[in-house]
């Protein structure tokens, strides 16, 4: 598995010729992480998806290690890229194994014997997304976070060289939300893989994202190292919400919270103020 570049420069993207992000330009590089985030519907999936070859770019250039996208035909691209977007179908009936089993379609071909390689590709992709005891279960009776796994599992089964997660935690718990990043900067570091991952939760991104992007205003505000990137000001523009940044004394990690509101319960912040009020005084007379 060796990691790819992917470029994209001067990128319009929108549907049906209607831009929803203009003039982007993104880099995902080999071995790093790189968070997109941004507030719902500013055009982080429709980003993801074009840079996945999955929708035209509406002006702009996409390559991967210099080769236009446009220049690989579809299994070309699959042995290069591999995409999980936020909600997938899988046929009725279809189990875990013969889900993960599709991502090595991409090097054989649907009808081709599997080989040495594709078992231990398909090994290693249910291992490392901890879906081993689901192998024999049907993807439709799985609850959303065990088939978020499975999903996972089957773009890793991929191995491709640029790997893009839209909101790949939703529907995971804590510890396998945590799982699945600690996954993902794995791929990065030892495999030297080009990771471009959609997440929401902030705190997340700043601890798992070696690139930040921001997404906002119909089009990329911010771009770079979490910490350069993760300001009040530019967490305010994007979401519309004045927030504290301020950096975890354990984990040296960034994490931001609204600012209370001065200005009465609507202004900006005030979400903090209606759902944790501040505790009361200890009575000194209590026992
Ligand atoms: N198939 C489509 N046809 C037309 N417009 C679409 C389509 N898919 C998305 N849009 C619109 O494009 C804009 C960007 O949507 P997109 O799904 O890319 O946002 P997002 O940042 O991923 O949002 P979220 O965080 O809510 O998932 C939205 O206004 C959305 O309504």
């Amino acid at each position: 598995m060796d990691g790819a570049r992917l470029v994209a420069e001067d990128l319009d993207v929108g549907h049906a010729g209607r831009p929803v992000l203009r003039q982007v330009g993104l880099e995902l590089r080999p071995g790093a992480v790189t968070v997109l985030v941004g507030p719902n519907g500013c055009g982080k999936s429709t980003l993801l998806r074009t840079v996945a070859g999955l929708l035209p770019p509406l002006a702009g250039k996409i390559s991967i290690d210099g080769a236009p996208l446009a220049s690989f035909n579809r299994r070309a691209l699959s042995q290069r890229l591999a995409f999980l977007p936020q909600s997938s179908q899988a046929p009725a009936g279809v189990s875990v194994r013969e889900l993960v089993r599709h991502g090595r379609y991409a090097h054989r071909g649907a009808l081709a014997r599997h080989t040495a390689e594709d078992t231990e590709a398909i090994d290693w992709a249910l291992s490392v997304t901890d879906a081993e005891p689901l192998v024999d279960r049907r993807l439709d009776e799985l609850s959303g976070g065990e088939r978020q796994r499975a999903w996972l599992a089957m773009v890793l089964a991929q191995r491709a060289g640029v790997l893009l997660l839209d909101e790949p935690t939703t529907y995971l718990d804590l510890r396998h939300q945590f799982e699945v990043l600690d996954v993902v900067r794995r791929l990065a570091r030892e495999h030297r893989i080009a990771c471009g991952v959609v997440i929401h939760d902030l705190m997340q991104a700043a601890a798992y994202a070696d690139d930040v992007v921001v997404v906002a205003d119909g089009g990329v505000i911010a771009a770079g190292a979490a910490d350069d990137v993760l300001t009040p000001d530019v967490i305010e523009q994007a979401f519309g919400l004045r927030v504290n940044v301020v950096r975890d004394a354990a984990t040296g990690h960034l994490a931001c919270f609204p600012v209370r509101a001065a200005a009465g319960p609507d202004a900006p912040g005030a979400v903090l103020a209606k759902t944790a009020p501040t505790p009361a005084e200890p009575d000194p007379a209590a026992p």
